[in-house]
C-alpha cells in the first residue's frame, strides 16, 4: 500500500461551545479522489480549511508525507502544495480575471508581468475560459467565476518546484449551479487529474450526487464531528450504512434529525 499523502489523526476543532470536529482520522492517498460529504454545518468546510493549513487544530495532529505539519497557521509552510478552491470562488472583485488568476504570482514571484500573464492565459484556457483576463468578477456567471478560481488554484511557479500543487481542495464546486452546468464543472475536476496531469490528487466537499457520482473513486461521510463511513464510490449503493442510505434518498426519517 502506498504511503499517505496526508493524515489527520484525532483531530479535533471547536468554535464556541460546539464542538465541529471530534478526534477525526482520515488518510488521503495520493492519486485519489476523495468525496467528503455529510448533513450542512457538519464540519466538512473546517476539515478542508484544516487540510490546507488555514486553521490549527484545537487538539490532534496532521500528517504531509509523513511529516508533522508544526507551528501556528500564520507561520507554517506547507510541505507539498495544496490548492484551495472556496465555495465561494473568493475573487477580489476590484481585480481583473488576470490579476485574480495571477495574484500570489504578481506578489510573490520574480516573474516578469508579461510571463505571468501567459501562465494565466494557459491556466484559464485549461479550464475552458478564453480571452477574458481583463474582464472584471462582476462581469462573468457563477459557474464562470467558479472556473476563474479553479484557474487561481492550479496556478504555479514554473521556478519554484515548491509551488506546484500536489492536492486540490474543491468545497462545494458545483453549488448553486444548473445541472448542465455541474456536469461542466465535474468533467473539469476530472480533466484536470486526468488529462490536463495538473494534479491527481483531490478531496471534494459536495451535497450533490452528481458531483459525488461524477468526480469521487472514495467516498467519507462525516457526521457529528465524527467519520461515521467511508467507502469506495460502488458501495454507496450497497451498503447497509443507515446514514449513507438516509443521505442518498434524503429520508427524513433516520439517524440524521432534520434541523430547523
Ligand atoms: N470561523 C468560525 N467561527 C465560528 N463558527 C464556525 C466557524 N467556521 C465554522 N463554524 C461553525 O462550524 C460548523 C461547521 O461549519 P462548516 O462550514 O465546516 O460545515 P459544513 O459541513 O461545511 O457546512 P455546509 O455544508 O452547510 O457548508 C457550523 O456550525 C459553523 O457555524
Amino acid at each position: 500500500m502506498t504511503a499517505p499523502l496526508i493524515e489527520l489523526k484525532a483531530v479535533s476543532k471547536r468554535f464556541g461551545s460546539s464542538v465541529v470536529l471530534d478526534e477525526v482520522n482520515l488518510t488521503i492517498f495520493a492519486g485519489e479522489a476523495l468525496a467528503i460529504i455529510g448533513p450542512s454545518g457538519t464540519g466538512k468546510s473546517t476539515i478542508l480549511r484544516t487540510i490546507a493549513g488555514l486553521l490549527a487544530p484545537d487538539s490532534g495532529e496532521v500528517y504531509i508525507k509523513g511529516q508533522l505539519r508544526l507551528g501556528g497557521v500564520e507561520e507554517r509552510a506547507n510541505p507539498i502544495g495544496i490548492g484551495l478552491v472556496f465555495q465561494q470562488a473568493a475573487l477580489f472583485d476590484s481585480l481583473t480575471v488576470d490579476e485574480n488568476v495571477g495574484f500570489s504570482l504578481y506578489q510573490h514571484s520574480n516573474l516578469p508581468r508579461h510571463r505571468i500573464q501567459e501562465l494565466v492565459r494557459e491556466k484559464l484556457e485549461m479550464v475552458g475560459l478564453g480571452d477574458i483576463g481583463d474582464r472584471y468578477p462582476a462581469e462573468l456567471s457563477g459557474g464562470m467565476r467558479k472556473r476563474v478560481s479553479f484557474a487561481r488554484a492550479i496556478m504555479e511557479d514554473p521556478d519554484n518546484a515548491e509551488d506546484n500543487p500536489e492536492v486540490l481542495l474543491y468545497d462545494e464546486p458545483t453549488a448553486g449551479l444548473d445541472p448542465i452546468a455541474s456536469t461542466v464543472m465535474e468533467d473539469l475536476i476530472r480533466h484536470l487529474q486526468r488529462v490536463a496531469g495538473v494534479c491527481n490528487t483531490y478531496v471534494v466537499v459536495t451535497h450533490q450526487e452528481s458531483t459525488i457520482r461524477r468526480t469521487a473513486d472514495r467516498v467519507v461521510l462525516l457526521y457529528q464531528g465524527k467519520v461515521q463511513w467511508q467507502g469506495k464510490l460502488a458501495e454507496i449503493d450497497t451498503t447497509d450504512n443507515p446514514m449513507v442510505r438516509q443521505f442518498f434518498s434524503g429520508n427524513v426519517e433516520g439517524p440524521i434529525p432534520v434541523i430547523g
